[in-house]
């Protein structure tokens, strides 16, 4: 069956295939990302239209079907047309149901030997990251200069510009940035109050930032302080290497021995081993009076690939939200980000109605906000024409128009799916259980979670003082509805339509 179409014919055909692909792979992803996920990666054969390919591991398997499964049909597509689908199996799987393997290895100077010749100290970022605009590098703000740790060869790379001098409070950050200093004064001297420390927030609103910014105030600072700054991503990576190089003991009681372990992304923290080992570390840590900071998309409780034990423990520190920015805070951050461009093009000017006209129209995240700085810094750079209120409209319309488009408030939703269902808004709000206003209560919490970046708690809060749970039962049984019932799906869809005009 596997092997149907692996006729010696077809194999050179196939094999120049698969070479071109993992090219690809390897061309878009960078050296590091492609020799961690993809350099045990075998072809095993096509069969009809689906390629199969195979991994050493379970895990691998599930993280490469999860992230890559799209990219790796559409680059096998544009080899040939006839593949639909793309089969990761764990090779030990395939071995047994083929009798005559007829495997093709990657090429030989290719992502094997690169991954045997890899070694811990990698440069490039394996992180799955949300484009960041570039903006310039602002001189003033690197931090001061900080001594080398052992740990700076696993970290992951840190940004200079991250400091607590260029984060800017408001009244969405407060705590966390207040938290965020107390760490600073914590590891080491016995001052641990919040642990962990758990930072969440939706996307752009500063949690790398705050993250890194500890790293770099305690590196200046107290250079005797271990600290490591890791993605989840990168903490993964460094797993699967360590297992790989038979290095996982090492490792391990590397990471307990530091002071201050920092995790970003938590919410791409995959696969059961290395969550337990993650569990292992973090209680080892906590138990001997060290740090652990974390920061996520979403709160612990809505982590739903992480395991349970993971989740409590995370759940049981501090948690501390960062909410989206008022515009105070948006102001402030378009003044300072215009500040920086201005210590690398002093001449570069923003009239305070283009200021005002971002901090109003671009209310989704710091992100954006940076974004549509950089955006009018590399306009007038390359055209040399002045900032004005004409040029901004023009310059930003996109990114405004898609920051317009995330804007739906849970008022506007309690509104519509009442007015929808012919409820009152009251009904949504009270504690009444009749299946007619459950249903539409339910309903209205889905489209909360799914159409705002408030978290589940805020939803409940916000629906007459409910339980996250609450919220979690509705948004799951909706979501699991949704996948069974086209009629249904399309009510979805209108209410969604209604909400977005
Ligand atoms: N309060 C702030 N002050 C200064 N810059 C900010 C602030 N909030 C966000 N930014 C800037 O916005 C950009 C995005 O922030 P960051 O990457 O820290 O967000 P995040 O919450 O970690 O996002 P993600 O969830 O996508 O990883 C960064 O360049 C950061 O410097």
């Amino acid at each position: 069956m596997l092997d149907a179409d692996f006729g010696d014919k077809d194999k050179p055909r196939h094999r120049d295939a698969w070479t071109r692909v993992l090219g690809r792979l390897k061309a878009e992803l960078g050296e590091e990302v492609f020799s961690c996920w993809f350099a045990n990666m075998n072809l095993e054969g096509i069969d009809g239209g689906t390629v199969v390919l195979s991994v050493p591991s379970r895990f691998l398997k599930s993280w490469i079907a999860t992230h890559y499964r799209d990219k790796l049909t559409s680059l096998w597509q544009n080899e040939n047309e006839s593949v639909r689908k793309i089969e990761v199996a764990v090779r030990s799987a395939i071995r047994a149901r083929v009798e005559t393997p007829a495997r093709f290895a990657a090429p030989a100077a290719g992502p094997i030997a690169s991954i045997a010749r890899s070694t811990i100290r990698v440069g490039a970022e394996p992180r799955r990251e949300p484009a960041r605009p570039a903006a310039p590098a602002p001189a003033a703000a690197a931090p001061a200069e900080a001594a080398a740790s052992p740990f700076d060869d696993i970290s992951s790379p840190l940004d200079p510009r991250y400091t607590f001098a260029t984060f800017v409070e408001g009244s969405a950050n407060r705590f966390a940035l207040a938290a965020a200093r107390q760490i600073v004064d914590g590891p080491g001297a016995g001052g641990v109050k919040f642990n962990p420390l758990y930072v969440h927030s939706a996307v752009g609103q500063g949690k790398t930032h705050l993250l890194q910014a500890i790293c770099h105030e305690l590196k200046a600072a107290r250079p005797g302080v271990k600290v490591l700054y890791l993605t989840a991503e990168h903490f993964m990576y460094r797993f699967v290497h360590a297992l790989q190089t038979q290095s996982a003991i090492a490792f391990k009681e590397a990471l307990r021995t530091i002071d201050l372990l920092i995790i970003d992304d938590m919410q791409f923290l995959h696969g059961k081993q290395i969550q337990q080992e993650f569990c292992h570390t973090v209680n080892s840590l906590i138990d001997g009076a060290r740090q652990v900071v974390v920061a996520a998309d979403r709160p612990p409780v809505e982590l739903e690939t992480l395991d349970e034990r993971v989740r409590s423990r995370l759940a049981g520190g501090l948690l501390v939200e960062i909410g989206v920015p008022d515009l105070a805070l948006r102001r402030a951050i378009v003044e300072r980000r215009i500040a920086l461009a201005r210590e690398q093009a002093p001449a570069f000017a923003v009239p305070d109605d283009v200021v005002d006209f971002i901090a109003r129209n671009v209310t989704s995240s710091g992100r954006d906000l940076e974004g549509a700085v950089t955006r009018l810094v590399g306009h007038n750079q390359l055209t040399g024409l002045s900032v004005t209120l004409a040029l901004a409209e023009t310059t930003l319309k996109d990114l405004i128009r898609v920051a317009d488009g995330r804007r739906v408030k849970i008022e506007d939703i309690q509104r519509v799916v009442a007015k929808h269902y012919n409820v009152s808004k009251q009904d949504l709000l009270s504690s009444r259980r009749t299946r007619s206003i459950v249903w539409p209560r339910q309903i209205a919490m889905y489209l909360a979670k799914t159409m705002t970046p408030r978290s589940l708690p805020e939803i409940g809060r916000r629906f007459g003082g409910r339980d996250h749970t609450t919220v979690l039962h509705a948004v799951r049984k909706v979501e699991d509805l949704v996948g069974h019932d086209e009629a249904l799906a399309q009510e979805i869809d209108v209410l969604k339509r209604m909400l977005d005009a």
